[in-house]
């Protein structure tokens, strides 16, 4: 059953392994181990890839390689888990020990006698067999990918996996981190949740293989590696539950399920936390793997209750979410001996988490643009008067203030003020029903007269304003007097009798560029329609129908 090199360069080797369980609380010396494999009590591997379920006994695994040449070939010896706590190997040539390697997670990085982020060795085979006895002890899954592959072939697999877990991880960082920039932009919870529930995953999945500590802390030891693990394994969890909450708005509709939702993504973190204060890893551990379980369960089960509802692209959450669910299971699955471990299996949580990333990107992008569009209508709304559609005075505000700012020291500008004359009489002659249906007619005459340029609007009751830009006093007169005759000469007909409608106007402006002797630009808006008011004012005294002018009264003739 030994494993002949010169039919091997890479690969997993676990069908040529033998293993037993330890059986009694203290462990087995190397002899006490070698004795029991020599008495037969031992099982044959028949996958390729060990799996013997979570918080067993520690396992003792034997491997025979046989080098039939006489070439010394570099391999690596790797086990890819890297989570398992204490490893020890030894070599034995012609019954003597050749060599010992000790390394798993219970050992700080620093620590260990190897450049990787889970245990793996080089080694040489001279000819003949070499007995390779390893014993693994674990509290979480005793799941033992065993490779054995040339040095070249455990470069390149290195750099392959590189690239995977760059590609993996950086489809989602970029996501993250486009997100954590609408948050800042847009200030919408559902941004800033889906950015920290791909950062927490991230650095979640960075800390279970191994990678952050490697990098960031080799020396902090098994015990912070533990409960860094755990936490970012809940922080995801935490943050992905309340993600898929305010994204799918469950509050509206499914207030229980919502409620249920948040109390699980409270009280166990608050579990979690009770146990850290009492240094019972045990128990927040146990606590993480339920908060972990029911993220992934809760996760389906919202994204099926929001597509009862019919919220929006909430099928394609559930789709994302159930194939999501699917990977996790089947990379548990493998860990925990179920299925064959592979890199398939082993890596697939992270593509199906990287899938439903993309998904869940581009149902925000829908909830951005549909936001927007409310926004929009909203403001669209609150620019409108109701009855006549055209600007009302907060819309001509916005709009006229801005185009004041742009006033340059020589630009013209005037004001001109209508008011429908008598109005209060066609209100008690015919109702204020056919009174606004004058407002509504006025306002779309005066809109038709009005210059693409000019700003007009209904200044309020049966009052309206025009803003003329670039138009001096003269010009204005021409275009105040152009809208009164609109609606002089129109036939307005009320309850099938005509009835003449006039109006009057005041116009307030300037002249060089200069109102009252100094620069338009430099004179607040409100004066000037304050001035034109004071013209209207004028007209209804005069008579009414006519246009008034303000005159400034230095230079008044
Ligand atoms: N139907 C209708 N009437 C309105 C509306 N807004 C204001 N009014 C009425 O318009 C009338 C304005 O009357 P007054 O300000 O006294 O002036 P007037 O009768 O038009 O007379 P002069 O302006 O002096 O020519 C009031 O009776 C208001 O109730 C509206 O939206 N619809």
């Amino acid at each position: 059953h030994s494993l002949d090199l010169t039919s091997h360069d890479a690969g997993l080797i676990g069908k040529y392994v033998s293993f037993f369980q330890e059986d009694a609380e203290t462990p087995l010396n190397l002899e006490q181990a070698i004795a029991r494999f020599n008495e037969g009590q031992y099982i044959k591997s028949r996958s390729s890839s060990l799996s013997l379920g979570i918080g067993v006994r520690p396992v003792w695994i034997k491997l025979s390689v046989d080098n039939k040449t006489n070439i010394n070939t570099l391999y690596r010896l790797a086990i890819e888990t890297p989570w398992l706590d204490y490893i020890d190997s030894y070599h034995v040539y012609s019954d003597e020990l050749v060599r010992q390697v000790t390394g798993g997670d219970g050992m700080a990085f620093e620590y260990r006698p190897m450049p990787y982020r889970y245990f793996a060795y080089e080694t040489t085979f001279p000819k003949g067999e070499m007995d390779i006895y390893i014993r693994v002890e674990t509290a979480g899954p005793m799941a033992i990918p065993l490779y054995l592959s040339s040095s070249q072939a455990a470069i390149s697999r290195d750099i392959r996996q590189g690239y995977e877990y760059g590609v993996l991880y950086g489809i989602m960082l970029a996501l993250g981190l486009y997100n954590l920039i609408l948050f800042f932009l847009i200030r919408q919870p559902e941004f800033g949740l889906y950015s920290g529930y791909l950062f927490g995953f991230v650095a979640n999945s960075l800390s279970y293989t191994g990678q952050i500590h490697a990098v960031f802390t080799p020396d902090f030891g098994p015990y912070f590696q533990d409960w860094m693990d755990i936490s970012l394994m809940v922080t995801y969890s935490v943050l992905g539950l309340h993600f898929a909450r305010t994204l799918l708005r469950t509050r509206h509709y499914a207030p229980g399920l919502d409620k249920f939702t948040f109390w699980v993504a409270t009280l166990i973190p608050c579990g979690m936390a009770l146990g850290a204060l009492l240094s019972n890893l045990y128990i927040s551990m146990i606590l993480a793997f339920i908060l972990n379980t029911s993220f992934v369960f809760l996760f389906m089960v919202l994204g099926y209750r929001a597509y009862q509802e019919k919220v929006n692209l909430a099928l394609f959450f559930f789709i994302s979410s159930v194939t999501a669910a699917a990977c996790i299971c089947i990379s548990t699955a493998a860990v925990a001996g179920l299925l064959p471990l592979n890199d398939i299996t082993f890596k697939l949580i992270e593509v199906g988490m990287a899938f439903e990333a993309i998904v869940l990107a581009v149902l925000l992008g829908d909830r951005f643009r549909s936001t927007q569009r409310k926004h929009e209508r909203a403001e669209r709304f609150a620019r409108t008067d109701e009855l006549t559609q055209v600007l009302n005075r907060r819309g001509f505000r916005l709009l006229a203030d801005a185009v004041w700012r742009e006033l340059s020291v020589r630009d013209n500008a005037a004001v001109v003020l209508l008011d429908i004359d008598k109005f209060k009489a066609i209100n008690d002659t015919y109702g204020h029903g056919e009174g606004d249906r004058v407002i509504h007619e006025v306002a779309s005459r005066l809109r038709s007269v009005a210059r693409d340029g000019d700003i007009f609007a209904r200044w309020g009751g049966e009052e309206f304003i025009v803003l003329l830009i670039n138009t001096d006093i003269e010009q204005a007169r021409f275009q105040a007097e152009r809208l009164r005759k609109s609606i002089e000469t129109a036939q307005f007909e009320i309850m099938q009798s005509k009835v003449p409608i006039t109006v009057s106007v005041g116009v307030a402006g300037s002249n060089k560029g200069l109102f009252e002797g100094l620069p338009l630009s430099q004179q607040p808006l409100e004066k000037i329609i304050s001035k034109a008011d004071k013209a209207l004012y004028e007209a209804k005294n005069s008579g009414r129908n006519q246009v008034s002018f303000y005159i400034h009264h230095a230079s008044a003739s």
